[in-house]
């Protein structure tokens, strides 16, 4: 059986057969409000029916209601039309949904109210990101509330008054009942979408953040963590050395057997070095190019050990065109000394190593 890791929910429920992937939440939410609407009025119309609390028409046009809505339903759901779901929803409600049941249902002692809220509520998450639209339709619904009571006031036998006050207790429980669940359940979407979109930004930010630390040829981290690293080390004075390495003759690498065999050098050197200082306990970084660091907390000894190591790991690398080498200078960081001072002097002592013939590895 199919089902998104976040929420173990089957593709073949009834729940995703009627409201759509739950990832989804905007059209997930706004299929079930539909759906919603349209269970409670063939609900009310049912219980009207039975204990004949509102007029015949009211009875049949929540009937009328509940099918639209399930079209509507059906539109947003089945043929990916949400905006027009949702303006179904719109114009059923302010044309027929509210001035049936304020008519018809004891007017502004019923319970339409919580209808009127719950409608407000629901156009604040249908139409969010069109922040004019839904601004224009919360002007109308509101005007249209104070138009129904002004209506009521002037015209009162137009409106159906229940016809006993216990009638009258019970429409509204019932009506107060499916109001409460309705806003406890989408303050819950609210929630759970607010989440979901938390994580998400989550997880972009510790993704570009890695992508901005990581050389992206080799999978090393870049110069941007070796500074880091460096700062933190010289801000709580805790000791630590390096190892300056650069590939010898990567030129002539280049020339004779292609950029892309070149890339290939790198990439398995990068290997070597990610696993030479993993078992150190130290950082394997691209500084650019053919230069590296290997960056060890610590005295000098294990740095310089490890990037011998590493050199006679390199020596019998399984290479198509043979075996390479590099030339490294290793030093450890003084403590009065800043960054610059200290890659200065790996520098002066990697290049000394070229100049001694390459393929060696120097300590001060
Ligand atoms: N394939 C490939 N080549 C690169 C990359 N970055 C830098 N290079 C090449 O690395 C070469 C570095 O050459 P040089 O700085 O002259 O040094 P070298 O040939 O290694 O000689 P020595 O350092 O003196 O031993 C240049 O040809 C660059 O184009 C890369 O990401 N991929």
């Amino acid at each position: 059986m199919q089902t998104t890791s976040k929420h173990n929910y089957s593709k073949h429920s009834v729940l995703f057969w009627c409201l759509g992937d739950k990832s989804d939440h905007h059209e997930y939410f706004n299929h079930a409000i539909l759906l919603t609407i349209a269970l409670l009025n063939l609900i009310s119309g049912v219980f009207n029916y039975f204990y004949q609390h509102a007029e015949m028409y009211v009875v049949l046009s929540k009937f009328i209601i509940s099918t639209l809505m399930v079209f509507a339903w059906y539109i947003s759901r089945w043929h990916e039309k949400y905006r027009s779901g949702s303006l179904a929803l719109v114009i059923l409600t302010m044309s027929a949904v509210i001035p049936i049941n304020w008519f018809g249902n004891g007017g502004s002692s019923g319970p339409t109210y919580f209808m009127i809220l719950a409608i407000l509520f629901y156009f604040s998450f249908a139409f969010r990101e069109t922040k004019w639209l839904r601004a224009i339709v919360h002007a109308v619904v509101i005007l249209y509330a104070i138009t129904l009571i002004w209506i009521e006031h002037t015209q009162p036998h137009l409106v159906y008054h229940y016809p006993t006050e216990v009638a009258r207790s019970v429409d509204l429980t019932i009506g107060f009942i499916f109001a409460s669940f309705y806003f406890v359940w989408m303050l819950s979407v609210y929630a759970e979408r607010f989440k979901a979109e938390r994580n998400k930004a989550h997880s972009f930010s510790a993704r570009l953040k890695d992508m901005a630390e990581r050389d992206p040829l080799t999978g090393l981290q870049n110069r941007l963590v070796l500074e880091k690293e460096i700062r933190s080390h010289i801000q709580s004075e805790e000791p630590f050395s390096l190892a300056l390495i650069d590939i010898d003759r990567f030129k002539a690498i280049n020339d004779n057997f292609g950029h892309n065999y070149g890339d290939h050098v790198l990439c398995a050197f990068s290997e070597l070095l990610k696993d030479t200082a993993k078992s150190y306990a130290g950082l394997g970084i691209r500084q650019g190019g053919e230069e590296f660091i290997l960056f060890i907390s610590g005295t000098i000894d294990p740095t310089f050990n490890a990037t011998v190591e590493l050199l006679n790991r390199l020596a019998s690398a399984n290479l198509e065109h043979g075996p390479i080498s590099f030339s490294a200078g290793v030093v450890e960081w003084d403590d009065r000394e800043d960054q610059i001072t200290l890659l200065k002097r790996a520098d002066d002592l990697m290049y000394a190593a070229k100049e001694q013939g390459r393929n060696r590895v120097l300590k001060e």
